[in-house]
């Protein structure tokens, strides 16, 4: 018999994690598989029944929660054997691995998306020695993301981030970092590098319209220089899909990425606090299978 586990975390979405379960579980039992629940009760649950999925030979792992149980997911099944596909119920604020798979924003829908015969295999990315499934933020602006309340996240979604981002703008002095990525090196004052494998970032979906989950490359944009006036400019940019052409953005793709500064610099991945630099970024090309929905 198929087996599936189901990560489930009780805090995301404003509780409605466990409603889901249960459909969930009906959904699965009824295409034939013999169903394990898991929910999460704080940090490194869900990387532990990751990996558990893996070792006990899970066919398939549904997330229900929002990028951080997906990301501690995924970090379970890193160097395991047997990888299961994965499924997802999206029930974060951001949810940006959802928006870049097309997996829709409602839980409803989403669960309906389950069904789908459509798997596709999905890049994701290493930094340092952990795996990341969206994004790689380093320098002050991605400092100022911390300071995001989960409740201000909920309220605001995305532009609770931009707020904060353009709150801390003008105060924070921007640091020298050198970038090394695929024999190349870029070195200047920055105080903000993305490196995105999808094209959402912060439930901003153009902000790197040209990556593809499975294109094998990470997507860099190193913001420089960033004044009030700029800001405006750049704010445009990332609306209209842009960026990369901005004169204060140094944009590259890459395999693989160097990030160091004199400087003392922490970096968000996926939404969370990450390692400080120095980082060393790679992609893990078409490294796990998901469950998308049909094209239409
Ligand atoms: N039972 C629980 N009660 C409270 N917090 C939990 C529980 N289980 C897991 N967590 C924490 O929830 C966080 C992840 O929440 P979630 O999956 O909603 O991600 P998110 O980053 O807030 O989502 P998004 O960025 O998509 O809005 C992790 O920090 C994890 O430690």
């Amino acid at each position: 018999m198929k087996k599936a586990m189901i990560i489930s975390n009780p805090s995301s979405g404003q509780e409605k994690a466990e409603h889901y379960v249960s459909q969930v579980q009906t959904i699965l039992e009824s295409r034939g598989y013999a169903v394990s629940v898991n929910e999460t009760s704080g940090e490194g649950d869900a990387t532990k029944y990751g990996a558990d999925a893996c070792k006990g030979g899970c066919d398939l792992v549904v997330s229900i929660g929002g990028d951080g149980t997906l990301h501690e997911t995924i970090n379970g099944m890193m160097d395991q054997e047997h990888r299961p596909t994965l499924g997802i119920i999206p029930l974060g604020t951001v949810n940006d691995f959802a928006r870049a798979l097309h997996i829709s924003l409602d839980p409803d829908e989403a669960l309906e998306q389950l069904r789908s015969e459509r798997i596709r295999s999905v890049d994701l990315g290493m930094v340092n020695d952990r795996l990341f499934a969206n994004v790689v933020a380093a320098g002050s602006l991605a400092e100022a993301l911390f300071s995001v309340s989960s409740e201000e996240k909920s309220k605001l979604g995305s532009f609770a981030y931009m707020k904060e981002g353009l709150k801390d703008l003008v105060n924070t002095p921007a640091s020298v970092m050198t970038i090394e990525y695929d024999g190349q090196r870029w070195e200047g004052e920055a105080p903000l590098l993305v490196a995105a494998l999808t094209n959402s970032v912060g439930g901003f979906e153009k902000m790197s319209p040209n990556a593809e989950v499975d294109d094998g490359l990470i997507h860099c944009f190193v913001i420089r220089n960033i004044g009030v006036l700029n800001s405006v400019t750049l704010g445009t940019s990332l609306f209209f899909g842009n960026l990369k052409h901005h004169k204060d953005v140094h944009y590259f793709t890459a395999k693989e990425v160097r990030v160091h500064s004199g400087d003392m610099i922490r970096t968000n991945v996926d939404g969370e606090e990450g390692p400080a630099l120095p980082i060393h970024l790679r992609v893990l090309p078409q490294y796990i299978q998901v469950i998308v929905p049909e094209e239409t």
